[in-house]
């Protein structure tokens, strides 16, 4: 059998070579694809591999009717509908170890570049202007440098700062003060980096929860003359707000190599002297392309021929038979852990999942996966799938344990998540009430019950009479329809939870207008 694949953006010739050596392996190499081209041409094609240009839409996936496997040479896939490529059973894999040292090393690059004012300089002197006065830079010893997102990138961009003498403070979902004392880091929150920092350097993937990170708000609060380096994704950084704190002097250098839209030709910030940029250059080195182009070619390859791929994104990998019975539960699962990491704000530590009832019969560990997905998407995003959770999970620090019982509360199935921080034990449960579907039925020690989709609002109030009705009137000006409600409440007059779906997302104003009524303790907005 012979195996098309066909390679849209430029990938080094080592990785294609791991291709070519197999006679199955039929290569196709197209870099200068029109969108309408690369439609027609898709429907051969049983591998496609990219980097981030070639834009992978639900459109071109539809049409994509014999592709087995889509290969991301690189970290980010953000240029890849993962969504689509999972309904239509394609299996998304990356290369996420290969350009990290690369990734870094820019990073660090810009630091330097931006300290120095060398790029400003260069250019200068190119227009025959011999300027020393201009181009007074500042020292990288004794600054602190701000590091949002430790994960592979963030990690090593902190130690090459503190080989510069800089002291770093990193803010990471899943940093602990022991994990940020290993790395001779400090810890803080995002606000605390953000006031702290001298320079801000961003290391997260492009999420909901991070687009716009750096906001107007945001840079309200950093050091007047703070510098601000992106070498991540584009629009984690609110680009009009970084303009104007340009503009106002509060920021006083950035240097971007990515932009919430790329490619571009002429860009409002590349008009402020202030800003240093390259075109999307954190992975050009010969090293990391060929890395990233080896580890990508051989998973394609090992798939292909009917191996195991060492990084998948989207990999559902569980036995037909073990599937069949636990199936229905996937969609629980995943419910409550994405629900139960909405409740905590602080470090996960350790996961109970509690199986009762039906659920203590069967095999549990693909439940598992589902839960610890949805516990971590909120952060990491779409790239946690069944295959990768756990891993990632552990790679975290996060112990789970799964335990078995034949305690059921009166459910036939039972399904308890309980997550432990240092300060706070949150968990949930769940079952799958026949004929209807997933129900969440308690949340911390108060019952409830409603089906966990939409948008949800957990309200922790006092119990006491007219709270229900001040809350109605509050939601009904923001034009806030409820959908459902639930009250349950430890005791008369004491600490009282409700439960209510509205029908659309509750704006941050709304929010804070609830919190200012007396009787309410804290409110969590939950998407589902
Ligand atoms: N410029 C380039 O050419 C280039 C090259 C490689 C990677 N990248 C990008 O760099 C970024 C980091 O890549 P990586 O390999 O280090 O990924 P990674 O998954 O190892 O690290 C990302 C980290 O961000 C953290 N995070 C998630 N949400 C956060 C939030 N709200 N606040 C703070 N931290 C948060 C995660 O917990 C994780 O530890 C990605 O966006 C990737 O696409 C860019
Ligand atoms: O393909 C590239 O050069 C960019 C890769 C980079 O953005 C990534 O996320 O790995």
């Amino acid at each position: 059998m012979t195996f098309t694949v066909l390679i849209t953006d430029p990938l080094s010739e080592e990785g294609i070579q791991t291709l070519r050596d197999n006679a199955q392996m039929n290569i196709v190499v197209e870099t200068a694809l029109t969108p309408d081209e690369l439609e027609l041409r898709i429907v051969d094609a049983n591998a496609l591999l990219v980097r981030s240009q070639t834009q992978v839409t639900a459109k071109l996936i539809s049409k994509a009717s014999n592709l087995k496997i889509i290969g991301r040479a690189g970290v980010g896939v953000d240029n890849i509908d993962l969504d689509a490529a999972t309904e239509h059973g394609i299996i998304v894999v990356n290369a996420p170890n290969g350009n990290t040292n690369s990734a870094a090393e820019h990073t660090m690059a810009m630091i330097m570049a931006l300290s120095r004012k060398i790029p400003q300089a260069f250019l200068s002197l190119k227009n025959q202007q011999w300027d020393r006065k201009k181009y007074v830079g500042v020292e990288l010893k004794n600054k602190t440098l701000g590091v949002i997102g430790l994960g592979r990138i963030g990690a090593e961009v902190s130690y090459r700062a503190m080989g510069q003498r800089m002291k770093v403070i990193a803010y990471d979902p899943f940093l602990t003060e022991e994990k940020a004392v290993a790395m001779g880091v400090d810890y803080g929150t995002v606000e605390e980096v953000i006031k702290k920092a001298d320079f801000i350097t961003v290391h997260t993937p492009l999420l909901k929860e991070t687009k716009h990170l750096l906001n107007a708000e945001a840079f309200q609060l950093m050091k007047p003359g703070v510098q601000i380096i992106n070498c991540a994704r584009g629009g984690i950084i609110d680009e009009d707000a970084l303009y104007d704190a340009i503009l106002s002097k509060k920021v006083s250098g950035a240097a971007l190599d990515v932009f919430e839209e790329e490619p571009f030709l002429d860009h409002k910030l590349l008009q402020l002297p202030e800003v240093i940029a390259t075109p999307h250059l954190g992975a050009s080195t010969v090293e990391a392309q060929e890395n990233v182009a080896v580890d990508v070619c051989q998973d394609v390859l090992n798939f292909l021929t009917g191996g195991v791929v060492s990084n998948p994104v989207n990999l559902p990998s569980v036995p037909r038979d073990i599937l069949n019975k636990i199936e229905p539960y996937f969609n629980l699962a995943e419910k409550l852990g994405s629900f139960l990491i909405h409740l905590t704000e602080e470090v996960i530590e350790e996961v109970n999942i509690y199986y009762s009832g039906d659920l203590s019969e069967v095999e549990v560990a693909p439940l598992t996966r589902n839960t610890i997905k949805g516990l971590l998407k909120r952060h990491l995003g779409d790239h946690v799938n069944d295959v990768n959770a756990l891993y990632l999970a552990e790679r975290r620090g996060i112990t789970i344990h799964e335990n078995k019982t034949s305690t059921t509360k009166g459910f036939t199935n039972l399904l308890t998540v309980e997550v432990k921080t240092k300060s706070e034990k949150r968990s949930v449960s769940g079952t799958l009430l026949n004929g209807l579907g997933a129900r969440i039925v308690k949340v911390d020690h108060y019952s409830v019950d409603f089906t966990p989709v939409g948008h949800i609002l957990v309200i922790h109030h006092k119990d006491q009479p007219g709270v229900i009705g001040r809350m109605g009137s509050l939601l009904a000006k923001h034009t806030i329809n409820i959908a459902t409600m639930q009250v349950d409440r430890a005791d008369i007059g004491g600490d009282a939870i409700m439960m209510l779906t509205i029908d659309k997302h509750m704006e941050k104003e709304a929010m804070e207008e609830l919190l200012l009524l007396e009787e309410i303790y804290d409110v969590t907005a939950i998407d589902l």
